[in-house]
C-alpha cells in the first residue's frame, strides 16, 4: 500500500482522518522524518552495539533509507557513530549496552535526570547506556537541545541517543522505561480529568511497551497520579509482568528520611527502614513505627509522639506542595535523584535488614492490602532487577487506618479508569480530600 500521498498533510495525522494502522503507521513516518532533521552528514562506522561487533566499514546511507530500514534505530549527532567497544583496552570489558527510554524528556525533571544516567550513576562505571528520548511535536526542538547538550557533555558511557515522538519507535527494545511525561494539573481542572487525560497516555504507552519493549523491561511511572497512571500501564501490557511496573514513591521516602534526620539531629545516612505506604497524594502513610535511627526504632529516639503522629506525617505528605509555592513549579532535581535511588535500589542487592520504598502491585501481597492497585509498600532487591516484598513488618492501629485511607483513594482511582483498564463504564467519585502531593 503506498502511503506517501496521505503522509504529505500533517492535519491528516492530527485531525484523525486517518484511522487504525494507518494512522499509527503514517504518525511512525512523520516521527521518522522529524527525527532525521537534526542529524547531520556522518561518515558512518557501523557497529552492532547490542552484539557490540563491527560490522562493516563506513558506508554512505541516505537518512531517509535508513530510517526506511530500521525505524527504531534513529540516532542523534555525534551518537551516529558509534564504535566497536570490544576493540579498545579501556572499555573491552564493558557490559551489554542497556536501553533506558525516558517520557518527557524535556521536562524538568528529565533535564536532572539524563545526565545522571549517563554519567554511570545508576548502573556503574562498566555499563554503557542508550537513551532514547520521547517527546511531542510540540517538545521535539527542545528535545533536539537536550540531545545537544547530551552531546557536549562527553560522558564515556553515552553511546547512543535517539530522539522520537512515537512510543512504538522509542520504547523498541527498552530495557528500563522512565516515564515522566504527563500534562501537570492547572487551575480549573478537576483530579478526575486529569486522570482521564494523563490515563490515556499510559494507556498508549502501555500498549506500546507491550508490543516492542524487552520482555523484562522494568517501568517506573513518575508522571502523576502516578499510582493509577502505572496501573493503567500494566493493564494495557498484558504480555508484560505486572510485577515489573512501579510508581515513584521514593521522593516520598527519601522526604520522610529527611525529616526524621533532623527531628532526631542526626544525619539522613542514619535512618532505615522508611516504609511510604499506599499512593503518592496527600494520604500517603510514612511509616515511622517500623522506621529505624541508628538501628534503634524511631520511637524509641523520638519520644514525642503527638509530632510523629500529625507534624511529621503531614510535613511529608504535603512537601511537595510547600515545593511548589517556594519555587514555582514541582519538585525537579530531587525527583531526578529520586530517580535514581528507585533504579540503584532494584540493580544493587539491598543493604542486609534494610529496604526501600516503590509503588507496586498489590495481587498477592502479604499484608492484606487490596488487590490489583498500585501501593507503596516495602521491597528488597538481590540486585538483579526484580524485589520481593518484605514481611516482617509491625501494625498498629493507626498505622492500619491510614493505610486503609490511601487504599480508599486509589480503589476510587480505580474506578475513575475503568475505561481504560479494560474493566467496563468509568465511575468517578473520588474522597474529597483527594490530592497530589504538589496540591494545597
Ligand atoms: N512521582 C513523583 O514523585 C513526582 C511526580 N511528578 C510528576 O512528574 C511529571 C513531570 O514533571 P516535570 O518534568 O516537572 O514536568 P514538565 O512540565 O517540566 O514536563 C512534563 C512533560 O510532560 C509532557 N506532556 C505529556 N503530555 C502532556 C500534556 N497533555 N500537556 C503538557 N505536557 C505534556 C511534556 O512533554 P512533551 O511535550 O514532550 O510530551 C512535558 O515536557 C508531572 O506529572 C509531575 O506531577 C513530579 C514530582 C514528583
Ligand atoms: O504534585 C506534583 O506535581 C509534585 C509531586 O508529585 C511531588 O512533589 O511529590
Amino acid at each position: 500500500m503506498d502511503l506517501s500521498s496521505s503522509l504529505a498533510t500533517p492535519q491528516a495525522l492530527r485531525g484523525g482522518s486517518l484511522t487504525g494502522p494507518l494512522a499509527a503507521h503514517a504518525a511512525r513516518r512523520r516521527s521518522v522524518q522529524l527525527l532525521l532533521r537534526p542529524r547531520r552528514p556522518t561518515a558512518r562506522c557501523s557497529v552492532d552495539a547490542a552484539k557490540q561487533q563491527v560490522q562493516g566499514p563506513p558506508a554512505a546511507v541516505t537518512a531517509e533509507a535508513e530510517a526506511e530500514a530500521a525505524p527504531g534505530k534513529e540516532c542523534f549527532g555525534v551518537f551516529c557513530t558509534t564504535y566497536d567497544l570490544k576493540a579498545d583496552e579501556k572499555t573491552r570489558s564493558w557490559k551489554k549496552l542497556v536501553n533506558v527510554a525516558v517520557s518527557g524528556a524535556a521536562g524538568m525533571i528529565s533535564n536532572h535526570l539524563l545526565f545522571k544516567l549517563a554519567s554511570g550513576e545508576v548502573f556503574g562505571q562498566d555499563q554503557p547506556i542508550a537513551l532514547k528520548l520521547l517527546g511531542s511535536e510540540r517538545s521535539l526542538q527542545a528535545l533536539e537541545g537536550v540531545a545537544m547538550e547530551l552531546e557536549d557533555s562527553l560522558y564515556p558511557l553515552l553511546r547512543e541517543v535517539s530522539i522520537g515522538i512515537d512510543p512504538y519507535v522509542v520504547f523498541e527494545d527498552a530495557d528500563w522505561a522512565l516515564l515522566i511525561g504527563a500534562k501537570p494539573r492547572g487551575p480549573g481542572v478537576e483530579r478526575a480529568a486529569l486522570l482521564d487525560i494523563n490515563g490515556q497516555i499510559f494507556a498508549e504507552q502501555g500498549k506500546a511497551l507491550n508490543a516492542v519493549a524487552s520482555r523484562n523491561v522494568k517501568v517506573i511511572v513518575v508522571g502523576n497520579p502516578c499510582n493509577t497512571n502505572a496501573l493503567i500501564c500494566l493493564k494495557n501490557a498484558p504480555n508484560l509482568q505486572a510485577k515489573n511496573f512501579h510508581a515513584l514513591t521514593r521522593l516520598d521516602e527519601n522526604r520522610a528520611k529527611c525529616q526524621l534526620a533532623l527531628k532526631a539531629g542526626v544525619f539522613y545516612d542514619k535512618v532505615s527502614n522508611m516504609t511510604i505506604w499506599g499512593n503518592h497524594s496527600t494520604t500517603q502513610v510514612p511509616d515511622f513505627l517500623n522506621a529505624k535511627i541508628d538501628g534503634k526504632p524511631v520511637k524509641e529516639v523520638i519520644k514525642d509522639t503527638k509530632w510523629l503522629e500529625e507534624d511529621f506525617t503531614v510535613t511529608v505528605q504535603k512537601r511537595g506542595g510547600v515545593l511548589i509555592q517556594k519555587w514555582g513549579r514541582s519538585s525537579a532535581a530531587s525527583t531526578a535523584v529520586s530517580i535514581v535511588d528507585a533504579m540503584r535500589s532494584l540493580v544493587t542487592p539491598t543493604p542486609e535488614g534494610d529496604w526501600f520504598s516503590t509503588g507496586v502491585y498489590t495481587t498477592g501481597n502479604p499484608y492484606g492490602i487490596a488487590e490489583d492497585i498500585v501501593f507503596s509498600m516495602p521491597c528488597r532487591s538481590k540486585g538483579d532487577g526484580d524485589y520481593e516484598l518484605v514481611k516482617d513488618v509491625v501494625m498498629d492501629d493507626f498505622l492500619w487506618g491510614r493505610i486503609k485511607k490511601s487504599e480508599v483513594e486509589l480503589i476510587a482511582e480505580k474506578r475513575c479508569v475503568a475505561h481504560l483498564t479494560g474493566e467496563g463504564n468509568a465511575f468517578c467519585d473520588l474522597p474529597g480530600d483527594t490530592m497530589l502531593p504538589g496540591e494545597m
